[in-house]
């Protein structure tokens, strides 16, 4: 039952949950959003690829056409994706051993070739899934981590300049202002 007092707004393509999961003894909260895979819902889930700061990027290990479709997610993502998001390829459903048309290797090599990071995964048998999560979430970490050291050092410069430029303009101290000619 909907309660009436409020409006209801219902995405049927999209997914979203909130975990905290420990890096490095650090607590993280990392919102999820799950965004559905048919073609008719892409112009309502590109709209999310714009404020993520780490992608899953998956396939079923059995379904080929599944694994042929991540070559058009990657360009998606390069296009809608902030720049520096970090991605991870994930082939799911590594259960499925006897329907198996992925081999491991393929999404390794793929995984190599964009320069991903690259997990088999089960989200029946829990396999790789808190390190998938917790990887993405260490790049992500680590990546806003560099942009951060990139803006102290840029700030303690200009206060470093500004205390130079401060100095500059100040008139001379005693030891110089009462010149002493020893000639
Ligand atoms: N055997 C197995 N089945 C899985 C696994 N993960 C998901 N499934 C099943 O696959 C089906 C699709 O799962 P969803 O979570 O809806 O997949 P999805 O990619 O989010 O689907 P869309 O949002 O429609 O793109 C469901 O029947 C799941 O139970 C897995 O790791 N192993």
């Amino acid at each position: 039952m909907f309660p009436s007092s409020r409006p209801w707004i219902v995405m049927p393509c999209v997914d979203f949950k909130m975990k905290t999961i420990e890096v490095d003894g650090i607590k993280v909260r990392i919102q999820i959003w799950d965004t559905a895979g048919q073609e008719r819902y892409q112009t309502i889930t590109k709209q999310y690829y714009r404020r993520a700061q780490g992608i899953f990027l998956v396939y079923d290990i059995s379904s080929e056409r599944s694994y042929q479709h991540i070559m058009k997610w990657v360009s998606d993502v390069d296009e809608y994706a902030p720049e520096g998001v970090q991605k991870i390829l994930i082939g799911n459903k590594a259960d499925e051993e006897q329907k198996r048309q992925v081999g491991r290797e393929q999404g390794q090599q793929l995984a190599k070739e964009y320069g991903m990071d690259f997990y088999e995964t089960s989200a029946c048998t829990n396999l790789n899934i808190k390190e998938s999560f917790t990887r993405l979430t260490e790049l992500v970490l680590q990546a806003h981590r560099k942009e951060l050291d990139g803006l102290r050092t840029r700030a303690s410069n200009e206060l470093a300049l500004a205390e130079l430029e401060e100095d500059e303009g100040k008139p001379e101290g005693p030891a110089n202002s009462s010149k002493t000619c020893w000639c």
